[in-house]
């Protein structure tokens, strides 16, 4: 009994303690563990981490304590009842919960993680609410969530103290409105295979429907400060209802959501599984997350204690004991018995429900770097981010001066679908803290759009605690957090440049980001530029400052060209003479280069070339050989011109080409081949029509490599007076040629179909005129021969009493006479039958 006397003061003084340490953990988690980062990690069952008090009831009976009792009177039942309202499933809801039950089930213990975000963001709200309302807490001080399994029932329940919901927004949050992105998450996870669904997930978030994955009935039960608690249930079929609690308010406040787990997700009711999925993924939750278990424990009892309890306490082995005291002695013998004093005391497992604790909610972000191992950024990334993939890089630190706040910035390692089109989705990736305390992840412009991939914390300390989102927006601090963690992702960045292979993988998700931000972050150009990367055709890839270093020494410019693929620029008739004379050429075959060029049009003191447009000019230029080959070829200059006269402003000699006969110049103000696929391929507006018509309008200029034997050939044609029709046809067909080769689109490809076949006529010597010859006959439907036989029918009864016609009984066709007689007898072969329908339709079926 005296033992009994001294646990029960053990318990007492653990309670006291706890619950002087508990508010503190409560109002700002994160801040208390940051200061007692050793404080308790399991209370008792009569410690309640909600302090009210309402939510876990204190009973001696194990199966009663093990889950708190939330069931109705048969008079609140009937109340419940008279209440309840039924509300259908928006349809898109209906489907992505179809969609979550059928196709995710692999991934289904993200449920959870789930409900535990949730959870999270709820208390975040409160808490911010906290800072400008002192009556917000009131009904309840504690923040946390709590989770308990009830194995006997089949139930896990999840409870947080958060915001809660008004009886309108559980209607629309859990069911009737659709979250922006719904149909996104729907259209991409029918698209992809199901092994990309994780990620998926974790993009779009699936959200509280993923508690269908593991129950077939739940329950919500919310309280928020400004309304009454009430009751959500659903089986994920059509409908829920929404009922008001009948009990009152049980919860003080926030959201209890019990799942009546389905018979294949039982092992979710199991300890070490719960235990294992908050690890996985909750770890870095900023609430204190409590699991209710037993933990064993060994305590020391007196003989009589050990006769009293026997029923409820496991009595260790007696023999066991001796043998451990027995082996204990011998290997004491020669030591000197200093244990004699202290006579060994009997012991007994007991089993203590309670909570534990389940992470340790001291922020990563405000630990120092330095004590951060590698595992665990990649693990609260993983946590926060939702990427089951890990990170490709990460940048951790605490900026002081002006501004002071800490932060992790992290680059995915995957860019999200539609990057570049649904910009204003990913601001949620930038989560702003003030001393720990969520404010908010809606900033809509936070970082410039090419970084919009990036995901970060941002903890500052500067911002007073009660300004609203709205003028936080403007302030002045946030504009300098803003610049400095642009130039501190920009700096990652740099740091990831010096790792070739991780570049290269970055450069494929994010390489364009990169480049819209050379073309609109003024501010930042010159760092961004020094990050590009292009092929050449001196190596695969290639910093613009590599370029310039191995120009040569009169070059001025840095030659490029465009196109959509390297290979296809490898063989541009453009690089020719560039190639011959030993210069280098980047391949620019990105459709956003085009325009990236045109906002940065040099770098590091170099302007950019572009060698498909304008004049080339040499330093070997030789402008003797250059007008002794003019004079030479005025002839076929001329001829040429005239007869491409639509098309071309000039003709001229060429010294960039050595393979290719021609090639087409854009003017200096025209467009080049891939500027006109790409600006073809992009819906233009009306307005802007104009413009295109402009550019795509600009005569072009033919080049003629005046050593190519092609030119050489119809330089003698022309001189010797050949330039006859077939001559002309051969020309435009060169043009054309020389179009597509010099990345061009055909205005019309029919024509030009036709040219190429009128010249493989006059060289096969084949008349212009002659035609295939076929014998194809129409193909007539059932439908078609019953109208036919009918017609006949009525034509024959026409005939039959016009003496003039011939009668049908006579065979018309003395050559098929006698094939038409044995197919006459032989009625079944259906395949003549077919045949003669073909050749003969009315007389067979007759
Ligand atoms: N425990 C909760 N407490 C208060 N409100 C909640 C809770 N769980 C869900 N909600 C409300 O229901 C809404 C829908 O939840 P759901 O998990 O489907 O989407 P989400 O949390 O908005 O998005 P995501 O899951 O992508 O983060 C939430 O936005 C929130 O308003």
């Amino acid at each position: 009994m005296k033992s009994k006397f001294w646990l029960l003061l053990l318990i007492t003084t653990c309670l006291i303690t706890y619950f002087t340490i508990f508010p503190i953990i409560a109002v700002s988690a994160s801040e208390s563990s940051e200061d007692s980062p050793d404080k308790k990690k399991f209370v008792m069952q009569n410690e309640n981490p909600n302090e009210n008090g309402n939510v876990i009831q204190e009973n001696d009976s194990e199966s009663e304590t093990s889950l708190p009792n939330f069931g109705f009177t048969s008079e609140q039942a009937e109340k419940l009842k008279e209440t309840e309202e039924k509300f259908q499933f928006q349809t898109e809801v209906s489907r992505l919960m179809n969609l979550i039950i059928n196709s995710l089930y692999k991934t289904r213990e993200i449920f959870l993680r789930e409900l535990i975000s949730n959870a999270s963001d709820a208390i975040d709200k409160i808490r911010f609410l906290a800072l400008t309302d002192p009556n917000a807490l009131s009904n309840n001080s504690n923040l946390n969530i709590t989770i308990w399994s009830d194995p006997k029932n089949n139930i896990l329940t999840i409870t947080d103290t958060g915001v809660g919901m008004t009886k309108e927004q559980l209607k629309e949050n859990l069911g009737t409105i659709a979250k922006s992105g719904t149909s996104e998450f729907l259209q991409a996870i029918e698209e992809k295979k199901a092994d990309d669904n994780m990620n998926l997930i974790g993009q779009f978030g699936v959200g509280f429907y993923s508690v269908f994955l593991v129950a077939d009935k739940v329950v919500v039960t919310t309280k928020h400060n400004e309304d009454e608690q009430y009751i959500w249930e659903s089986q994920a079929i059509n409908d829920f209802t929404i009922a008001k609690d009948p009990r009152g308010n049980t919860l003080g406040r926030g959201t209890q959501i019990k799942l009546h787990l389905k018979e294949d997700s039982l092992s979710f009711l199991e300890e070490g599984v719960i235990r294992g999925l908050i690890t996985k993924y909750s770890e870095f939750i900023n609430f204190p997350i409590w699991l209710w278990t037993k933990k064993t424990e060994e305590v020391e009892i007196d003989d009589d204690d050990l006769d009293d309890e026997s029923d409820k306490i496991e009595k260790k082995d007696e023999k066991d004991e001796k043998d451990e005291k027995d082996e204990k002695d011998t290997d004491e013998a020669e030591v000197e018995d200093v244990t004699e004093e202290k006579p060994k005391k009997k012991t007994k497992t007991v089993e203590v429900p309670g909570w534990e604790l389940m992470n340790t909610q001291k922020p990563i972000w405000t630990r120092d770097s330095k004590d951060v191992t590698d595992p665990e950024y990649e693990k609260f990334y993983r946590s926060f981010a939702k990427d089951e993939a890990a990170p490709l890089a990460w940048t951790h630190f605490k900026a002081e001066g002006e501004v002071d706040f800490k932060s992790i910035i992290y680059i995915p390692s995957k860019a999200p679908p539609n990057l570049y089109q649904k910009v204003q989705e990913f601001t949620r990736n930038i989560k702003f803290f003030v001393k720990r305390v969520f404010i908010t992840d809606e900033f809509l412009d936070f970082v410039p759009k090419y970084l919009a991939f990036i995901k970060a914390i941002i903890d500052a300390d500067d911002i007073p605690l009660n300004v609203s989102r709205e003028t936080l927006q403007h302030h002045k601090a946030l504009q300098l957090i803003k610049k400095r963690i642009i130039k501190k992702t920009l700096d990652m960045i740099t740091n990831l440049s010096k790792d070739e292979e991780k570049y290269k993988k970055f450069l494929k998700e994010f390489g364009v980001s990169l480049k819209i931000g050379a073309i609109e972050d003024n501010s930042n150009r010159k760092t961004l530029a020094k990050l590009l990367r292009f092929p050449s055709s001196h190596k695969n890839l290639t910093t613009l400052d590599d370029y310039i270093s191995r120009m040569k020494k009169k070059q001025t410019k840095m030659y490029f060209v465009t196109g959509s693929s390297i290979n296809e620029l490898e063989n541009s008739p453009f690089i020719e003479g560039y190639i011959a004379r030993g210069y280098e050429v980047l391949y620019m075959v990105e459709p956003v280069d085009e325009v990236l060029i045109q906002h940065m049009p040099g770098h590091g003191g170099k302007m950019f070339q572009n060698i498909a447009k304008g004049d080339s000019k040499f330093e070997d230029n030789d402008l003797e050989e250059t007008s002794k080959l003019k004079s030479k070829y005025i002839k076929l200059i001329d001829w040429m011109q005239s007869t491409l006269t639509d098309f071309v402003e000039r003709v001229q000699i060429s010294n960039r080409l050595t393979s290719s006969p021609c090639a087409v110049i854009a003017g200096d103000w025209g467009l080049t081949g891939h500027m006109e696929r790409i600006m073809a391929a992009q819906a233009f507006k009306q307005e802007n029509d104009y413009m295109k018509d402009f550019y795509a309008n600009q005569k072009k200029v033919l080049e003629i490599n005046p050593h190519h034997p092609l030119m050489i050939g119809l330089l003698e044609k022309v001189e010797s007076g050949k330039n006859d029709d077939k001559l002309k046809e051969l020309v435009n067909v060169l043009y054309e040629t020389t179009l597509i080769r010099s990345g061009y689109v055909l205005k019309n490809n029919l024509n030009y179909a036709s040219n190429v076949e009128k010249i493989l006529r006059y060289n096969l010597g084949i008349d212009l005129e002659a035609k295939a010859e076929v014998n194809i006959k129409p193909v007539i439907d059932d439908d078609d021969k019953d109208n036919e036989k009918k017609d006949l029918f009525d034509e024959l009864n026409d005939e039959s009493t016009d003496p003039t016609k011939p009668s049908l009984d006579d065979d018309d066709d003395d050559d098929d006479d006698d094939d038409d007689k044995s197919d006459k007898t032989d009625k079944t072969d259906k395949t003549d039958k077919t045949d003669k329908t073909e050749s003969k339709p009315i007389r067979d079926e007759l």
